[in-house]
């Protein structure tokens, strides 16, 4: 393919998508393939998240939206317009994309007001200066204009990345584990006021992340990766209720997977016995996630446990424990969560509030983490 054919739209893809990736492969070394057959759909306004565990290849991926890398197989549209397939890669000055990267990279002999106007060099210079001005105002970073970068916290330095990528107004904004060189109360707070500003902006933002708490705290809908394959892509609630695979449920919010086994319409497991759901795929051995939140203590059970620890969580603790042998299934260990106060080796009695929704085929030797 030409350069020339940078210019073509598809109409196979929706205008009001920012950036389409379709069935996208990459390796570095052949044969080891590092995304595999990647969708990913943002539209605009959105913004979208790419998480995952190390080395799942949401860098790379957020790399190959940058223009940094190409494709070795499938589309890559910005704007309705093809901007990467095998063998053409339309340059990343092109793109119309900002990048906001972990360690800021401001440039270091400019001040904040002239890194933040580093994009701007088409404005006049009255323009310039006005835009520059309305960006540190948006970002509260308007005391610290004249000052070098090195003179700012790490919290200030992404804020004043944040606002040198807007300058432009690109179509799309990519950040790249923004937040990951701060401590824990700031990343929240930064969190929360880079989405304020981006939805207040109408900007369309993807970001990369290995911290799930940033991914629910920041985005509208999270990709969640797993060895280079989407595993899921919605919002926070629907990865966390309705995990879509073994994968999913285990990377999400925390819980156990407890082993079970379909007898007919039933389900038999360590703590009970319900009702089967209507799924027939799900046969023979099986799991299911059960969190923390969804046991209560009760005065009657047969699933009798013990506690082995407590983890204080201000408003109520998270408690390991032990489950006796229950019938032919032998101990296990859960995580229960419960506001009541309890002492370590003390006997509880638990039940399930609801039936177990996650369910899943048993993971063997054979199968992927
Ligand atoms: N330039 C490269 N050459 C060869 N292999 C690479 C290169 N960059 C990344 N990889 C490999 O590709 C895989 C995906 O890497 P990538 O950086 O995209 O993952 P990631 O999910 O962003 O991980 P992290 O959260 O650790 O940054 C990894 O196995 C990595 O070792």
């Amino acid at each position: 393919m030409s350069g020339s054919d940078a210019g073509a739209t598809n109409s196979g893809v929706d205008n009001d998508d920012a950036l389409v990736m379709r069935d996208v492969c990459h390796h570095y070394v052949a044969g080891t393939p590092v995304l595999r057959n990647l969708n990913v759909a943002v539209s605009r306004g959105e913004i979208a998240c790419l998480l995952g565990s190390s080395g799942c290849g949401k860098t790379t991926a957020l790399r190959i939206v940058a223009g940094f890398e190409a494709v070795s197989a499938g589309e890559v549209y910005l704007a309705g317009q093809l901007v990467g397939r095998a063998g053409f890669a339309l340059p990343p000055e092109k793109r119309g994309v900002g990048m906001v990267f972990q360690d800021a990279a401001l440039f270091p002999h400019k001040t904040i007001a002239d890194n933040v106007g580093f994009g701007l060099q088409r404005f006049d210079r009255e323009r310039r200066r006005a835009r520059v001005r309305e960006l540190l105002a948006m970002v509260d970073l308007e005391a610290h204009a004249r000052k070098w970068p090195h003179q700012l916290s790490g919290g200030q330095r992404q804020r004043a990345a944040l606002a040198r990528a807007m300058a432009p107004e690109p179509g799309l904004i990519l950040l790249d584990e923004p937040f990951s060189a701060l401590d824990s109360d700031l990343r929240r707070k930064l969190s929360r006021d880079v989405r304020a500003l981006l939805k207040a902006n109408g900007m369309t933002a993807v970001l990369v992340t290995h911290d799930q708490q940033e991914a629910f705290a920041m985005a509208d809908r999270i990709a969640l990766m797993h060895r280079g394959r989407l595993e899921q892509y919605g919002d926070a609630r629907s990865l966390y209720d309705r995990p879509a695979s073994r994968v999913v449920a285990g990377f999400i919010g925390e819980g156990v997977f407890l082993p079970v086994r379909r007898e007919g319409n039933r389900l038999h497991g360590p703590a009970g016995e319900w009702p089967a759901p209507a799924a027939r795929e799900l046969e023979g051995e099986l799991e299911v996630l059960v969190r923390p939140d969804e046991w209560s203590l009760v005065a009657e059970s047969d699933v009798v446990g013990s506690v082995l620890d407590v983890d204080y969580r201000g408003t109520g603790s998270l408690y390991r424990v032990r489950l006796a042998a229950y019938q032919e299934w032998p101990e296990q260990e859960i995580e229960v969560y419960f506001k009541e106060t309890l002492r370590v080796g003390e006997e509880v009695r638990l039940r399930l509030t609801t039936p177990p929704s996650r369910i899943f085929a048993k993971r063997t030797e054979a199968t992927p983490k």
